[in-house]
């Protein structure tokens, strides 16, 4: 079954190389059908590459799914042109009268700031009030999942001393989780930041669960609300075999002086291709996330969802 995009949206022919069903926004449905609805707020720089990465991922599933994109209009994106935001985004003003069966924020390059320093902080916050009567389930990345814990639940994020950067061990915290069916007793995901929430400050919060974690500096990684219908996810497992070698070798070229991501290379060699061990649970964890929390729970007649908001 296919996913539906934007029109002409770049992503969509590199996903058709690799076997992934694309329609462009014109084509219909075979099926009478529902499609899930998905809203992806795209906080990343180079817009592209994560929408290809969460597309992939959203795509490879059996599941009918049609995606719009935002941005945020209180900080305009530097490095996006403007026609490409005019051709395949819209603004949160633009779709808050719809409702969604999923949303996902992603992770952005602003945790060095305070959440209230960042120029899109109240749009974001006034998404995250929406989200609670006009979508179904809620899936935030990074710096989205840092948003999230202190706009919801006033959990609040720290510096690390070393930026948490590499590939790391995790394992389950609860059984008989749907999000994690499959999932190995131990899994790797890859994680880059320099800031993170403390575990304890998490635990405090009765509404929050931690499905997930790492022994590691990478600590708590999936965090649930009682209602399973907001997830806050500290990691990237929809990242590239190469995002964090880019990331590296930016900072390299920059001069940084960067720490190797931890494993990663074999031998912890820049020069060798890193080793990717991540792949299957990415693909785990979208499509738990879309058949447990999204299509099996969200109302058929999606304006059955919060029917009582005026928002
Ligand atoms: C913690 C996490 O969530 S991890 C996810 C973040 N990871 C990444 O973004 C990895 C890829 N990013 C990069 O490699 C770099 O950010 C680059 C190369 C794209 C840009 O780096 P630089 O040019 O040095 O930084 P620059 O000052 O332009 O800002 C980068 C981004 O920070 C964000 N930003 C910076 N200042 C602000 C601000 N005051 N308010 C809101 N956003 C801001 C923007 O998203 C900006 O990119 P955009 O304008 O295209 O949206
Ligand atoms: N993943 C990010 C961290 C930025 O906050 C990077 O190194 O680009």
């Amino acid at each position: 079954m296919p996913i539906k995009v934007p029109n002409a949206l770049p992503a969509a022919h590199i996903l058709e190389s690799e076997n992934i069903f694309v329609m462009d926004a014109d084509r219909a449905y075979s099926q009478d059908i529902r499609p899930l609805k998905i809203l992806i707020l795209n906080l990343m720089p180079i817009k592209y590459i994560t929408e290809t990465q969460l597309l992939r991922l959203l795509g490879n599933s059996p599941l009918q799914v049609e995606v719009d994109f935002i941005y945020t209009e209180t900080y305009v994106p530097s490095h996006t042109p403007s026609d490409y935001l005019a051709q395949f985004y819209g603004t949160f003003d633009e779709v808050r009268h719809k409702k969604y069966d999923g949303m996902i924020i992603t992770g952005a390059p602003v945790e060095h700031m305070e959440f209230e320093e960042v120029a899109y902080w109240d749009e974001v916050a006034e998404i995250m009030e929406w989200s609670k009567t006009h979508v179904y389930s809620t899936f935030h990345i990074c710096w989205g999942a840092q948003a999230g814990l202190y706009y919801h639940y006033g959990i609040p994020k720290f510096q690390v001393p070393k930026k948490i950067f590499g590939v790391f061990k995790h394992h389950k915290c609860v059984e008989h989780e749907r999000l994690l069916r499959g999932f190995d007793d131990e899994f790797y995901v890859p994680h880059s930041r320099h800031t993170e929430e403390h575990k304890e400050d998490i635990l405090k919060v009765p509404e929050l669960t931690i499905l997930a974690e790492s022994d590691s500096e990478a600590g708590p990684y999936i965090i649930a609300n009682l209602e399973k219908r907001q997830f806050f996810i500290t990691g990237h497992a929809e990242y590239d075999p190469t995002t964090l070698k880019q990331e590296y070798d930016r900072d390299f070229k920059a001069g940084m002086n960067p720490q190797i991501p931890q494993n990663y290379y074999p031998d912890d060699d820049p020069s060798k291709p890193p080793i990717v061990r991540w792949r299957s649970v990415a693909h785990l964890l979208f499509a738990n996330w879309l058949n447990y929390y999204v299509y099996q729970e969200t109302p058929y007649e999606l304006d059955e969802l919060y029917k009582e908001s005026e928002y």
